[in-house]
């Protein structure tokens, strides 16, 4: 448990670099792995999520040394993985779940993969049943969950897939196995979802190919390894420009973090509730960057709708946070994903901001949050809740930053699955009282 603090009345000031992105840092992992000789990722997230995917490969004889930010990845290709002496371990992680159901989808031995309560409770069907078509093999616990096996295999078949969710997880997934298959994969997404397998695939050596939503892969020749720069996290980066917004009197800068169209959501939402945000574009070779600057400023409700949802599906718990302190209604719909997270984010979101006086209702595909409070622990203290999820810890955090009373936070250890040093950036901007 942990005591949380308001923020001066100088508001947050300074530069901030969050860590590495997690979606680009398992990646980075997976393709090194699979790729012919060494991998060097800069800026990679050390964070308790992307351990488990470093755990899989190291338990199937894959090499990897890391630093604090720096790991290398000695390649194996995709047929010479050793068989694991024990099951594969994937924590809190659904990308290390979902995306490494695709990749190992065609190896001679069973491999057993099982996770912590939070993910055993997943739908997994989503990738099971396009990678069965594919002629892949599993068995799910209930048919959906962990603990499952993803069976001993030596065929895979290219599909073609209207996507029914939009979710990079299955598109990657069915990419993944794609890379392996007879024939070619088609893969159809409605909404675009992140693109950081297909630039990668690209980065490694690989073909693919992308028309509007239409996504095709075919059996790939040797990849080979590369550097990699991970770019820093926009979703760790979007509770600094909530905290900025909000907290009055903040001016911070956020540096070089990713802003990949199909990630950068939250920064056009922001800007469409009425936040100025200057963002200032650095050269990079890949994955876009930008240094970020916000200052705090009034915020108006918005509608966010389905279409908004995929580029900015992480972010939602912060952004509903500062919808609570717009002006006006902001009302979120097409989110039923939210759910399905490492917590029913709809619900985990609305439990915690009633306890400082929001007033949210909760929708069965999202909420409409009416804005304009003032956040208080009710009675003078409040007990805050992680839930087990790290973005609703940090979240809760954010909101401390602007809510009188004693406020307490528990299951901040849930942190570290995407943001380890949270909780020390964040007291780096606080300014002290000096009022
Ligand atoms: O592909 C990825 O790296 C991710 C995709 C998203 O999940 P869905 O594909 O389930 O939307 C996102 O919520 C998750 O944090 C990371
Ligand atoms: C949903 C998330 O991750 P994952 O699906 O990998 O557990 C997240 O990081 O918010």
């Amino acid at each position: 448990m942990i005591k949380l603090t308001k923020a001066s009345k100088t508001g947050l000031h300074g530069e901030i670099t969050v860590p590495g992105d997690k979606s680009i840092s398992h990646r980075a992992l997976m393709f090194g792995a699979i790729a012919d000789g060494k991998t060097v990722i800069d800026n990679f997230l050390m964070s308790d999520d992307v351990m488990h995917t470093m755990g899989v490969f190291r338990a199937l004889g894959v090499e990897i040394n890391h630093t604090e930010s720096q790991a290398t990845v000695i390649g194996k290709g995709l047929t010479n993985f050793k068989a694991p002496s024990a099951g594969l371990d994937m924590g809190n992680s659904g990308t290390s779940t979902r995306l490494l159901m695709g990749l190992l989808s065609k190896q001679p031995f069973d491999l057993k993969i099982f996770g912590d309560s939070s993910l055993s409770k997943r739908p997994l069907r989503r990738v099971a049943d396009p990678l069965s078509l594919m002629h892949a093999q599993f068995e799910l616990t209930n048919e959906e969950f962990l603990p499952a096996v993803i069976k001993a295999n030596n065929e895979l078949t290219g599909i073609i897939y209207h996507m029914p969710v939009a979710s990079a997880q299955v598109k990657s997934a069915i990419l993944l196995a794609g890379m392996q298959a007879d024939g070619e994969t088609t893969v159809i997404e409605k909404l675009p979802s992140r693109d950081h397998t297909e630039r990668m695939l690209r980065q490694f050596g690989g073909e693919i190919k992308t028309e509007g939503g239409v996504i095709t892969v075919k059996k790939q020749p040797q990849l080979n390894g590369q550097h990699v720069l991970v770019p820093s996290d926009i979703s760790s980066a979007a509770f600094f420009m909530v905290a900025g917004l909000i907290t009055p009197n903040s001016d911070i800068t956020i540096k070089k973090v990713g802003v990949n169209p199909t990630r950068d959501g939250v920064i056009k939402l922001l800007e469409r509730m009425g936040a100025k945000i200057l963002q200032n574009a650095i050269p990079s070779d890949g994955e876009p960057l930008a240094d970020i600057t916000i200052k705090a400023q009034t915020l108006k409700g918005i509608e966010i709708t389905a279409a908004d949802i995929p580029s900015a599906v992480d972010e939602l718990p912060i952004l509903a946070l500062a919808a609570t302190q717009a002006v006006g209604d902001t009302i979120i719909s097409g989110a039923e994903e939210l759910r399905v997270k490492e917590t029913d984010r709809i619900a985990t979101v609305i439990s915690e901001l009633t306890k400082l006086g929001a007033n949210i209702e909760e929708k069965p595909d999202g909420m409409v949050i009416h804005g304009g409070t003032s956040l208080h622990a009710e009675n003078g203290s409040a007990l805050l809740d992680s839930h087990g999820d790290h973005r609703i810890g940090m979240m809760n955090v954010v909101a401390s930053l602007i809510t009188e009373g004693d406020v307490v936070l528990t299951g901040e250890e849930a942190m570290s699955v995407s943001y380890p040093g949270f909780m020390e950036d964040i007291s780096s901007i606080i300014e002290r009282d000096s009022l």
